[in-house]
């Protein structure tokens, strides 16, 4: 989607109601797909949405000589790696900027090749996001890296060793990236201060079911006994809690009610506890969670964002859009990046009254404080927001603009909606389901 095609009008003052249904997460499935690189046979991977950032590892792992084919039931994938090693990778800088994953083809393209080329990153512009945690813990698996002007070029000399690893924060690509890499090396790697998310424990599950041996203890240590071979997967992948949550705060935001069919508890927990702190309601069935507005006024929170199990950063956004319309003052600290909460100023010339802070409000102090970065909010509510013209600055953040939009009174214009689709499936089709009011310029329902 590209020009006009990319602005969406959004007519605000309906709420959404109905029903949609999330599928496998955008932060495990790429790195599923990663993992099956690493077998000696082809893996089965279902519930794949049908995302951005699974095409890209898709093309990706196709020009390393991995065949993906759709499987048998819809949204699943069948991904050979047998012939790995004739991959012919000419064409990799077309996917330079294209999304985070790239970085953990290093440990399966090392096993593999013995060398490996990474394009420079894309993913979300929300802080300074290094990849210093990736490349120190390569280089004590025994790999070497040379920086070059369009990538990072690495090479294994000899089979990669398992090693002694403390990360300086609990990373989730890091921690991925160790994971990756320690199943096929030599010897026993034993990562501390690992992060735990949920799409973590199910690339263990996927892991685990290759043939790797990987242990996880309750103070975030990961052991991981490296093997000689592994073999296949078939695995579902967990569902998009991400996604869930951000259905569920348009429910919020909109006084609507959504039933988001394979929503999961267990991994939504902290989410839902906050959901029902500012006056959220919701039942949860077999299938999925009901999250709808219960009438009344919403009330003001203190929230901080943290590593899991804690609140997720990537539900911050789209939250915050609800907390516009709470009674009083919400707190909200960011401690997992540092540029996280420049999407409010457009929410500001919506209406809404939010202030940024430099300071660690509300709870700990985290890594950015007195740093200058303005990662503490204070939103005031409840406030009347109106249409505007608004531009995606990133995926939660578009996300949260949509929701805002779907929230005002009068129209908006929202400009570059296809990085949307980076992360949320058929999120259009999704919104004119819940009854969402939007159309393309021109008058063309979406
Ligand atoms: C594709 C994917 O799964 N993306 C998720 C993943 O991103 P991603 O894996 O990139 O996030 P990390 O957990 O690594 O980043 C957390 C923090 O660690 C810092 N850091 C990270 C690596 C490094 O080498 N050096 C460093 O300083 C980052 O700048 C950030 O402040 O986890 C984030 C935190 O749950 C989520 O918001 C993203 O949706
Ligand atoms: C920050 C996110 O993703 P990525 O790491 O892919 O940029 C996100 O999903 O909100």
């Amino acid at each position: 989607m590209t020009g006009t095609d990319d602005v969406l009008l959004v007519h605000g003052g309906t709420p959404l109601e109905g029903e949609i249904r999330v599928r496998g997460a955008k932060n495990l499935v790429p790195k599923a797909m990663v993992a099956a690189l690493l077998g000696s046979g082809p893996s089965r991977l279902r519930n794949v949405p049908d995302i951005r950032d699974v095409r890209v590892v898709r093309g990706l792992l196709q020009l390393h000589g991995v065949t993906v084919r759709p499987g048998e039931e819809p949204g699943e994938l069948v991904l050979d790696p047998t012939h790995v090693e004739s991959a012919n990778v000419a064409d990799i800088d077309a996917h330079a900027g294209s999304s985070r994953i790239p970085i953990l083809f290093c440990g399966p393209l090392l096993h593999r090749l013995g060398h490996a080329f990474i394009p420079g990153l894309g993913g979300c512009d929300i802080g300074g996001r290094p990849i210093d945690f990736h490349f120190d813990v390569l280089r004590q698996f025994g790999a070497t890296i040379e920086k070059r002007a369009d990538g990072q070029y690495l090479e294994a000399p000899q089979r990669l060793r398992g090693t002694k690893i403390r990360l300086p924060y609990p990373s989730v690509g890091s921690t991925e990236q160790v994971l990756l890499t320690a199943v096929l090396a030599e010897g026993v790697t034993e990562l501390s201060n690992a992060a735990v998310e949920p799409e973590i424990e199910d690339l263990i599950c996927v892991l685990q079911k290759m043939g790797a041996i990987i242990s996880m203890d309750t103070d975030r240590t990961i052991r991981i006994t490296g093997v000689d071979q592994l073999g296949g997967y078939n695995h579902k992948a967990l569902p998009d809690r991400l996604e869930a949550a951000s259905w569920a705060s348009a429910a919020l935001a909109t006084e609507g009610n959504i039933y988001v069919r394979g929503a999961q508890q267990r991994s939504m927990m902290t989410f839902l506890n906050t959901y029902r702190r500012v006056g959220g309601a919701f039942e949860i069935d077999d299938e999925g969670i009901r999250f709808w507005h219960p009438g009344g006024s919403l009330n003001a929170i203190a929230l901080e964002t943290d590593v899991h199990p804690g609140f997720q950063t990537d539900w911050q956004q789209p939250l915050v859009v609800a907390l516009t319309q709470a009674a009083g003052l919400s707190i909200v600290h960011e401690t997992v990046y540092e540029s996280r909460l420049g999407f409010t100023s457009a929410l500001n010339q919506m209406g809404a009254h939010i202030q940024l802070y430099r300071e660690c409000l509300g709870g700990s102090d985290c890594r950015f404080g007195q740093r200058n970065f303005l990662h503490s909010a204070v939103v005031s509510g409840p406030t009347k927001l109106q249409g505007a013209d608004l531009v995606i600055p990133d995926l939660r953040g578009g996300f949260s603009y949509l929701i805002a939009a779907l929230a005002a009174q009068g129209t908006s214009r929202v400009h570059g909606i296809d990085l949307i689709n980076r992360g949320y499936e058929n999120f259009m089709q999704k919104l004119m389901e819940l009854g969402a009011k939007v159309e393309l310029p021109g008058g063309a329902l979406v």
